[in-house]
């Protein structure tokens, strides 16, 4: 019989190996695994428990929530808030940094998630996911926003899960990228993608083309040569996917490579991108580069940036390390 791995033992086995790592990082994961699995079975059900559909009220962007990015949040808070691993939390869909209730123990690490992405596509039944980020904290105190605020490159762990036709979760401690699958029958991630990585040439990429006109120059000249195709500059036809949903798309370039952007567009110069750095871009830039591709928002490496709001937006160009390198080389040439 085949032996399988489960994620706990994979974490554990791969903790060993770490100085400094300590038993209350693994215990934290498999909370993340609980949740996740949670919203994974919820997402399944769909409208047959009435989960679908908008709620009444907005997030501190100013988007329209949907029901299930609020039941997300919940289970995500609820799952991590008591465990005693946590000094605190923050969630794309909460507008201040969540603190520990003062009845439960304070630990050392902080947790950032956007519970649902992609939730725009959750009521035409299209993939959907859920981001994490893992970071360290000055251990015994109620954090403040400071702490948070901290650089991509510091985190200590980053990872999804894509509720897709199969759930599966994609992890990075800084040891490379695995990919896990939910066996729903016994209800554990087993290891079913070990090593991922992203090849580094691609001929498909990713971007929302209606916001053509408001592109800057550099991501311009990148799309047109590709449209181009085997007529052009590239000499080959590019494939292009938009599924709406990072999660999805992230997947997709662990598995076959490609790149993804959602840059810098002119609609309002106040608005650097669409996605959150804290929530979206960091954790998938650490995942993206420990499977070999690059990050960056085409002027720097997204893993450098030190932010300065919990909500911050910033523009993403990530996937394939030598097509990132031809965005950013275009970017520095004007
Ligand atoms: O609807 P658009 O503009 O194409 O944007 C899609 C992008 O927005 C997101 O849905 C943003 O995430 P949320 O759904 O968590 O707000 C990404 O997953 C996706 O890449
Ligand atoms: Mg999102
Ligand atoms: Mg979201």
């Amino acid at each position: 019989m085949t032996k399988h791995v489960t994620l706990t033992q994979f974490i554990i086995e791969q903790q060993r190996e770490l100085p400094g790592v300590s038993g209350a990082f693994t215990s934290l994961l498999n909370d993340v695994v609980t949740a996740c699995k949670k919203i994974s079975h919820l997402v399944n059900q769909g409208n047959l428990i009435g989960v679908l559909g908008s709620a009444d009220s907005e997030n501190v962007q100013g988007e329209v929530q949907k029901k299930l990015d609020i039941i997300t949040n919940d289970i995500m808070v609820d799952a991590l808030n008591w465990t005693g691993h946590l000094a605190g939390m923050a969630s794309e869909e909460i507008d201040d940094i969540i603190l520990i209730p003062p009845q439960y123990p304070k630990g050392k690490y902080l947790a950032l998630f956007d519970p649902l992405d992609g939730s725009s596509n959750i009521d035409v039944n299209l993939a959907v996911g859920t981001i994490f980020s893992i970071l360290r904290c000055r251990e015994g105190v109620d954090p403040a926003l400071e702490d948070f605020l901290q650089k991509g490159a510091e985190q200590v762990c980053a990872g999804f899960v894509l509720y897709g036709p199969s759930t599966m979760m994609v992890l990075t401690t800084g040891q490379g990228v695995n990919g896990f699958t939910l066996d729903q029958d016994i209800g554990e991630f087993i290891l079913t993608h070990p090593n991922m990585t992203i090849p580094n040439d691609t001929s498909e990429f990713a971007i929302n083309m209606s916001n053509q006109r408001f592109w800057e120059p550099p991501v311009k000249r990148y799309i047109d040569e590709c449209l181009q195709g085997k007529d052009g500059l590239r000499e080959k036809d590019f494939n292009m996917r938009w599924v709406a949903s990072m999660v999805a798309e992230v997947y997709r370039i662990l598995t076959r490579g490609g790149v993804f952007m959602y840059p810098y567009d002119l609609r309002d110069p106040s608005r650097a991108g669409k996605l959150r750095i804290m929530y979206e871009a960091n954790p998938m830039a650490f995942i993206i580069e420990q499977a070999g591709g690059a990050c960056s928002t085409g002027r720097e490496r997204i893993l450098d940036i030190k932010p300065k709001a919990l909500h911050q937006r910033v523009p993403v160009i990530l996937g394939s390390k030598n097509e990132v390198e031809r965005i950013v080389g275009y970017h520095q040439e004007g």
